[in-house]
């Protein structure tokens, strides 16, 4: 028996007539997340150099954890000794995790793929594995997030085509065993949404293919999975354009691993409502910072003298607070706030990225503001 997802809902709020793009409010039992939304990435249940009280003073509204990680350290039980998720790592609002398939393609030493699963080697110690659809819903379930996604195959890029319908084909299997696993699990209690997940690389009619097979199970949302792999921007967007009269239009879509400031834009003008990506935390570790102009390297000596904060329009407490010299100074130093601060402007700049997307949608401004940032945005260095 599937139980309803009654404790999920999405509504969506307005549509941009003119691009598709949308601004929704996924009704979750652990609080409202507005879209589109930015969600930073809590790979290991926390957000690098981020306090959970940071985190809530920059507007994160829902962070991601990665099943594989946690199931290999500290180990799914202990998590769920401390209260699973939320209360092991102090955080009230929302939690997605991903289901363990990417990361163990991306991560493991060895990997044996076959219909029933993946055999694979822990990258720590090298001990053996077996990860399927059934153990990444107990395990999504001992870890308590409030959205788990489907165990999927994601084809690496490039790849072939025959690769490419492989992983379509395997993703619809587990897709199926991952639903009757996940009700299985919660039979009776309190609620997990369970996301779906389109692949098919950069093939439409693969695309249009795994949709048919995903759709049909009645998710409460739906992934974009295999993009942000490698593959140039413009495959992502023209595959995004094939699903984008696809997917459900009452239900939240989330495009996986995206993305850099532009990629965000773009993928709420192909109607995308979800975004996660390591880049924030990562970048600002190397000092790189998002600007409306593009990226900023904050240790170049062209800053050492530059009293302004990284970004003028930024609200963050790093903008509002130190200037682009003292941070300079904080990273050539190797001091650990250099990480903090950078790490907490990008993750402010995207969840504002966001928000602000969301008020043009709401104001029938969407294209202009497009128009606007993608003229200023340069992607690379500013
Ligand atoms: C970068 N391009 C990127 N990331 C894809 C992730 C992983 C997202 C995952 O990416 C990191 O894990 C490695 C993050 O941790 C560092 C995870 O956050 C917890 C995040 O989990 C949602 C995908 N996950 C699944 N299950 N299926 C996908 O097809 C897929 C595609 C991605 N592209």
């Amino acid at each position: 028996m599937n139980f309803p997802d009654t404790a999920f809902s999405f509504t969506l709020d307005a549509v941009c007539p003119v691009t598709g793009a949308r601004a929704g409010t996924l009704h979750t039992p652990r609080g409202d997340i507005q879209t589109p939304v930015f969600m930073p990435v809590g790979t290991q249940a926390t957000v690098k150099a981020m306090a959970p009280f940071e985190l809530e003073e920059m507007g994160a509204r829902i962070i991601l954890a990665n099943t594989y990680h946690l199931y290999l350290r500290p180990g799914a039980d202990i998590v769920a000794e401390g209260g699973g998720l939320h209360g092991f790592m102090q955080w009230k609002r929302p939690i997605l995790t991903d289901s363990g398939g990417f990361q163990v393609f991306s991560l493991s030493t060895l990997n044996r793929i076959s219909d029933e699963g993946v055999w694979c080697r822990s990258h720590h110690d090298g001990t053996p594995h077996v990860m399927n659809p059934e153990w990444s819903m107990s395990v999504q379930k001992q870890l308590g997030s409030d959205i788990a996604m489907c165990f999927d195959q994601c084809a690496p890029w490039p790849c072939s085509r025959e690769e490419a319908e492989g992983a379509v084909r395997r993703t619809a299997l587990w897709a199926a065993r991952s639903k009757e696993a996940h009700a299985r699990e919660w039979q009776g209690e309190r609620r997990q949404a369970l996301f779906g997940i389109v692949q098919g690389s950069v093939w439409e009619d693969l695309r249009l293919r795994s949709a048919k097979d995903i759709i049909p199970m009645d998710f409460p949302g739906y992934a974009v999975g295999g993009l942000s792999v490698g593959e140039p921007h413009g495959d992502m967007y023209r595959i995004l354009d094939s699903l984008k009269g696809v997917l459900p239009s009452g239900k939240p879509r989330y495009l996986m691993g995206v993305g850099r400031p532009d990629n965000l834009v773009e993928g709420v003008a192909r109607g995308i409502d979800m975004f996660d990506c390591v880049l924030p935390t990562r970048n600002g570790r190397n000092g790189t910072l998002f600007t409306p102009y593009g990226a900023v390297n904050i240790k170049k000596k062209q800053y050492e003298r530059d009293f302004t904060p990284v970004d003028p329009e930024c609200d963050c407490y790093a903008c509002r607070t130190f200037t682009r010299a003292y941070i300079r100074h904080l990273y050539r130093s190797g001091e650990i706030l250099a990480s903090r601060l950078c790490s907490w402007h990008n993750l402010r700049f995207l969840i504002r990225l966001g928000e602000e997307m969301r008020k043009a949608i709401l104001e029938g401004r969407f294209p202009e503001f497009r128009r606007a940032f993608l003229g200023r945005f340069s992607g690379g260095e500013a």
